[in-house]
């Protein structure tokens, strides 16, 4: 299968909770035609199905935890195999978050072409996290929850993108900008590869 997916680019979508990493993917889902794999969204349609893992997902999840390496990984597998045939491309949001999945991503998969670090502030992400909160009827976007994903987000997560900065794959994007701007950035990234 790694056949396969081998010629589709691999793009880490990484930032923290709120930051528009998912703003961003539907956006470039629209022009550019890749298949977007959110590992929040997979692992919520698990939860959804009200199977024995969900449930236990659903808990770490509404903790602000990181659900176990191996069921991530996994489902995002999944998830490629499925799509490997008419894919030309693939957003991995809101993965690797630590090193390890990086790594275990490399070994069972293949190797990204580029990293985007969507850059916000931390103030920024809370208040965007709150007013999404109002209507997302996510059971994570409450304040107490918010707060431990940012200490994660900043203890396990930002290490990855230094891991991925000594391989020059890196393209940190300014998410204080308006969505459209954002994008522009975004474009250009994807643009300048070849
Ligand atoms: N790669 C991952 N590894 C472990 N847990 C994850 C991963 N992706 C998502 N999760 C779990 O799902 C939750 C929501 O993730 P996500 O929808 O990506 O949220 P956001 O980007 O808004 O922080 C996380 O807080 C975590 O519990
Ligand atoms: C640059 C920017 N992106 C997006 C928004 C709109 N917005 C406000 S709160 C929010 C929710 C968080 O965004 P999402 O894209 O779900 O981020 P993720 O958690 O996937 O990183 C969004 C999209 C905005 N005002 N500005
Ligand atoms: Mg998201």
């Amino acid at each position: 299968m790694a056949d396969k997916i081998k010629d589709a680019k691999i793009i880490f979508v990484v930032g923290g909770p709120g930051s528009g990493k998912g703003t961003q993917c539907e956006k470039v889902v629209a022009k550019y035609g890749y298949t977007h794999l959110s590992s929040g969204d997979l692992l919520r349609a698990e939860v959804s199905s009200g199977s024995e893992r969900g449930m236990q997902l659903q808990a770490i999840m509404q903790k602000g935890e990181l659900v176990p390496l191996d069921t991530v990984l996994d489902m995002i597998k999944d998830a490629m195999i499925a799509k490997a045939d008419v894919s030309k491309g693939f957003l991995i949001d809101g993965y690797p978050r630590e090193v390890k999945q990086g790594e275990e991503f490399e070994k069972k998969i293949g190797a990204p072409c580029l990293l985007l670090y969507i850059d916000a502030k931390a103030e920024t992400m809370v208040m965007r996290l709150m007013k999404r909160g109002e209507t997302s009827g996510r059971a994570d976007d409450n304040e107490e929850t918010i707060k431990k994903r940012l200490d994660l987000y900043y203890k396990a997560t930002e290490p990855v993108i230094a891991f991925y900065e000594s391989r020059g794959i890196v393209r940190k994007i300014d998410s204080e900008l308006p969505v459209d701007e954002v994008f522009g950035h975004v474009a250009k990234a994807i643009d300048a590869l070849k």
